[in-house]
């Protein structure tokens, strides 16, 4: 893995933006098309904002989808798509095709998760996965006591239902397999607390106290860490 510090957000935001930039050019060059998937929480906004600013891109060839959402409605502030509407679908960027992972109704349930599951067989490959990672050490919505979270960890099922006692709402969310499916993979931490976690989630421990582990151990494909104060 490597890690990229940066000394303020702004500057992280640019840098993450043009390394995803480039792999949807790559994507676009090579197959014609280009699919990315993006985390939700209050972390990635500013990174959004500089993406979906970024001109030289063709935009209504990208695909973008989320690495897990919130069972909320779009319109809700909690909502992980709203955040994306709001701050990467603007300008150039407004012409791409968005997958959402909610659908609607109180709780995800196996006919909507098999559509969504279906929905996303369409891409093989991401060319850019972008994860976050919570100070309880979940990423995704890999929550530590989750329900689901072997199955979300190991697979093979792409797409999971998932609650979790810190999760607030019950949730979403792309297996680590089908995460790992990806050309590039981030994860995009702010913070003090955030390097502090990212250390303890670096030292020997259970997966399931802190999954965004299985993350940082995994071999299939690098992982790039994007940090800033
Ligand atoms: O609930 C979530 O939390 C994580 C981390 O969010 P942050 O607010 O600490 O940045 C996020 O990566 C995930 O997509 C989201 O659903």
């Amino acid at each position: 893995m490597n890690r990229h510090d940066f000394e303020s957000r702004e500057e992280l935001a640019r840098a993450l933006a043009e390394a995803v930039a480039e792999r949807i050019r790559i994507g676009i060059a090579e197959r014609g098309t280009a699919a990315i998937a993006l985390s939700g929480g209050s972390t990635p906004g500013k990174f959004f904002s500089r993406l979906g600013k970024t001109k030289d891109i063709a935009w209504d060839k990208v695909t973008v989808t989320l690495v897990d959402e919130r069972w909320v409605d779009e319109l809700s502030a909690r909502s992980n798509a709203g955040l994306i509407n709001e701050k990467l679908l603007q300008g150039p960027a407004a012409v791409a095709r968005f997958l959402p992972l909610y659908s609607g109704g109180a709780e995800p349930t196996p006919a909507t998760i098999a559509e969504t599951a279906a929905r996303l067989s369409g891409i093989p490959k991401f060319d850019a996965v972008v994860l976050g990672m919570g100070n309880d050490g979940h990423t995704a919505s890999f929550f530590p006591g989750g329900d689901a979270l072997a199955d979300a960890l190991a697979g093979p099922a792409p797409v999971i239902a998932i609650r979790a006692p810190g999760a607030g709402e019950p949730r979403v969310t792309l297996s680590l397999p089908r995460l790992l499916e990806t050309e590039a993979l981030y994860l995009h931490i702010e913070g003090a607390e955030k390097a502090e976690t990212l250390d303890k989630a670096l030292a020997e421990g259970p997966e399931l106290d802190m999954p965004v582990r299985a993350v940082l151990r995994q071999d299939r494909v690098p992982l790039e860490i994007y940090w800033a104060p």
